[in-house]
């Protein structure tokens, strides 16, 4: 909400605000919601999700209020109602029972159906009929009043047309069948709509002031705020510890379940459970934007990103009523003219095809699946930033993998430091670069900032002046006058320095770094990193699915090929040494050899290429803004393996679009079929009109369900262990450096 409204802040303060409108049942109703509320003055941009029943208005809240608003839904007899921020789904629940009219219909029309023991019985047909109208009608005039045609006037249609066959228990039948479907259709979409707003609301709408234990809303918070949570209690606004430690689930967020611990310096998210203990901490976000307010925005936006089959329908919608309404009318028209014979046949024939002339089901079979399928992937901990995105990762070939970070921890441990030559000590070597490292946000140079303390020094990044960042190379600052270049090979070219050394054997493992000053090298110093756990499960897992997997590195050749030896050798590739540039070169080169490309990053430097790939994904949950706004998903958790999960889900999403596809186009063709070969039965094609559509969402509601899961084996990649154990060898070798 705050990020819209800052743009247009001179035009009043702009709201986004969220309805939930019962009355959309058929996307037919989109261009009736729009039509209603675009022109009303102060209303910048209207939004319909029908999978969830939601408007979504922003408005300026001074032209024209929510109430507003709701009162003209409700005069078109959409019932809708002011979703709170935080506080939704209320009122799908008291949808429980069909509405009176449903029900007085339905008990009149049993009643009929013993019209063969006493005649007059037929009557209560129409009365069930006529019980069942009212909602029908007034939607209906609320949509003539807007020109536009909806599902509501064809069924009036359909019913006048039966009463004037005198068919009552067809009429009857007719309200019946789509008041009722109407309502199964809400409850069914209820549980979509509760998945998506229990995602906007998991924060809190309050917080207490740490010091004064005062409640304030959540809202009006500012940044550097401290706030208290007490054990139990969600983490209302993202932050940082400032006082007290404690275990907080975060499986909100990430998916994952185990507690992580928190201490001061330790960031925590709004929306994550605290589970025991108290914390203080202070605030690093307004409410609106913190990493749980944004997953819930995109999720939402990634509704208006249709995917090229979902066009493609809603083109052929918007020609296939039109043109069927137009035929039926001929049908009923030209017999008539002509003086044919067997005029009620072609009556109910017209009838039929003006019944099937409503899209619904097939203007719902993408949308609703896409839905369901966005939400999971969100309560897994992965944010999917569109429907096309899933489109394009079921048709994923190649998954490039960037390492430091993706596949390996990205948390480095110093093994060895050493000087070479006699121009510093160690102690001002080690000064000089965890100086400068702590200006850098590469994942070595915090292991390098750590590194001091344990040898009794202390970086002071603000000595550092000219501070400079050369990607894939390493970083330069200068120091006591002294200017220091801190990196890999490539860093000692740059410093103009000759002496490359020569590495020895057990080396080979590790990335390496060199400090140079002065066209000399004054230093070097190692670091390992370790697999992630259930690296090698994802990747295996990926090829049982039919994908490659390669890995891009800027790390040194060693390194990679030690992470690949680590993994099984199981990538297809390794390509280490790489700048950023040659990433997004190589991504391209994979697109055109092998087909669509995923990339994985943890989008410091590999922005370029998570855009040039396919489908981008970036890691974590601290990721920047920038790099969640630039992938096209986020992995909110660390875990690699949700990767081959996601591309399960999709697929399988992906079948299910298929199969309603299949299941709407061919039900209406055999209605039409069956109605041309001379059985126009009316009653069965609003059956299958209404039944096509509520077998639709609920198929597509089985990809919210659990499929196999909760079985995430907690197993440790074997090689982790052998490679502690190397570490702890390792240190005992001295660096032997055969510098000149
Ligand atoms: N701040 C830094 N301090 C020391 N060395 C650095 C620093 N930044 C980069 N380097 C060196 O440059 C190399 C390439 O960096 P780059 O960020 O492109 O790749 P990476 O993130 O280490 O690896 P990957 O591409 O697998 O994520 C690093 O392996 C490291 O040797
Ligand atoms: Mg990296
Ligand atoms: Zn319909």
């Amino acid at each position: 909400m705050g990020d819209s409204a800052a743009p247009a802040a001179a035009a009043g303060r702009l709201e986004k605000s969220y309805f939930d409108v019962l009355g959309i049942c058929c996307p037919s109703e989109v261009p009736l919601v729009e039509k209603l509320l675009e022109p009303l003055a102060g209303v910048h941009k209207v939004t319909v999700v029908v999978p969830s029943r939601t408007v979504i208005v922003l408005h300026d809240a001074a032209a024209i209020s929510t109430a507003q608003i709701v009162r003209k839904l409700n005069g078109a007899r959409l019932e809708a109602s002011v979703r709170a921020y935080g506080g939704a789904g209320q009122s799908k629940v008291s949808n429980k029972w069909p509405s009176p009219y449903v029900l007085v219909c339905g008990v009149l029309l049993v009643v009929s159906l013993f019209e063969h023991f006493w005649r007059p019985l037929k009557w209560f047909a129409v009365a069930g009929a006529a019980a069942g109208l009212p909602p029908i009608v007034l939607r209906s005039v609320a949509a003539l009043r807007r020109r536009t045609m909806d599902v509501n006037i064809l069924m009036l249609i359909a019913v006048a047309g039966a009463i004037a066959l005198k068919d009552y228990s067809e009429a009857g039948f007719i309200v019946f069948l789509f008041t009722i479907a109407e309502w199964l259709e809400t409850r069914a979409c209820g549980k979509a709509t509760a998945g998506m707003s229990s995602l906007m609301s998991m924060a809190p709408q309050n917080a207490i002031l740490a010091e004064t234990g005062q409640v304030v809303a959540t809202q009006d918070a500012k940044i550097n705020t401290v706030i208290a949570v007490k054990a139990g209690e969600v983490v209302p606004i993202d932050g940082v510890v400032v006082d007290g430690r404690s275990e907080v689930n975060e499986s909100t967020l990430t998916g994952e379940s185990f507690p992580v611990s928190k201490q001061a310096d330790s960031q925590v998210w709004a929306g994550t459970l605290n589970i025991d203990g108290y914390i203080a901490m202070r605030t690093t976000a307004m409410a609106d934007n913190s990493a749980v307010a944004k997953m819930a925005r995109l999720v939402e936006e990634a509704q208006n990103s249709r995917s090229s089959t979902q066009r493609l329908i809603d083109t052929c919608a918007k020609y296939y009523t039109p043109t069927v309404i137009f035929m039926s009318a001929a049908v009923a028209v030209i017999p008539v003219c002509v003086r044919a014979r067997n005029l009620r046949h072609w009556f109910e024939l017209a009838l039929v095809l003006l019944v099937s002339a409503c899209p619904c089901a097939l203007v719902l079979s993408t949308p609703v699946a896409t839905f369901c399928a966005l939400l999971r992937a969100a309560r897994t901990g992965l944010l999917i930033k569109g429907g096309d995105v899933l489109e394009s990762l079921a048709s994923i070939k190649v998954a490039a993998f960037d390492k430091t970070g993706t596949i390996t921890r990205g948390e480095f441990s110093v093994e060895e430091f050493q000087t070479v030559g006699e121009r510093v000590s160690k102690q001002q070597l080690i000064y000089w670069v965890s100086s400068i490292e702590s200006r850098s946000s590469h994942p070595m140079a915090s292991a390098l900032v750590g590194y001091a303390p344990s040898n009794s020094v202390e970086p002071k990044s603000e000595n550092v002046a000219e501070f400079q960042i050369y990607p894939g190379e390493g970083i330069y600052g200068e120091i006591d006058g002294e200017g220091v270049y801190v990196g890999n090979k490539r860093i000692l070219a740059r410093a103009s320095c000759q002496t490359v050394p020569d590495i020895v054997e057990h080396m080979k493992r590790v990335t390496i770094g060199y400090v140079a000053c002065n066209k000399e090298l004054i230093g070097v110093f190692s670091l390992s990193d370790s697999c992630r756990t259930g690296s090698t499960e994802a990747i295996k897992e990926l090829r049982s699915l039919g994908i490659k997997s390669v890995m891009l590195t800027g790390d040194s050749t060693a390194a990679a090929t030690h992470a690949q030896n680590q993994l099984g050798n199981i990538l297809a590739e390794v390509h280490a040494e790489l700048l950023p540039e040659d990433k997004v070169r190589i991504v391209d080169e994979l697109k055109a050899r092998d087909g669509p490309t995923l990339m994985i990053g943890d989008g410091m430097n590999d922005a370029p290429a998570l855009a040039k790939a396919d489908v981008g994904v970036s890691m974590g949950v601290s990721g920047s803004a920038v790099a969640m706004e630039t992938s096209h998903i986020t992995l909110m958790s660390n875990d690699i393996r949700r990767i081959p999960k996601a591309i399960k889900l999709v697929r399988r999403t992906h079948r299910t679009i298929v199969v309603n596809i299949v299941f709407s186009v061919t039900t209406k063709l055999a209605i039409v079929a069956l109605a041309f070969a001379g059985h126009p039965l009316i009653w069965a094609a609003v059956l299958a009109d209404v039944g096509t559509c509520l077998l639709v969402i609920m198929y597509s509601m089985l990809l919210l369900r659990e499929k196999g899961s909760g079985k995430v084996a907690k197993k440790c990649c074997a090689s982790s262990h052998s490679k502690k154990h190397e570490h702890s060898t390792s240190h005992h070798h001295l660096l032997q450096w055969s510098s000149a």
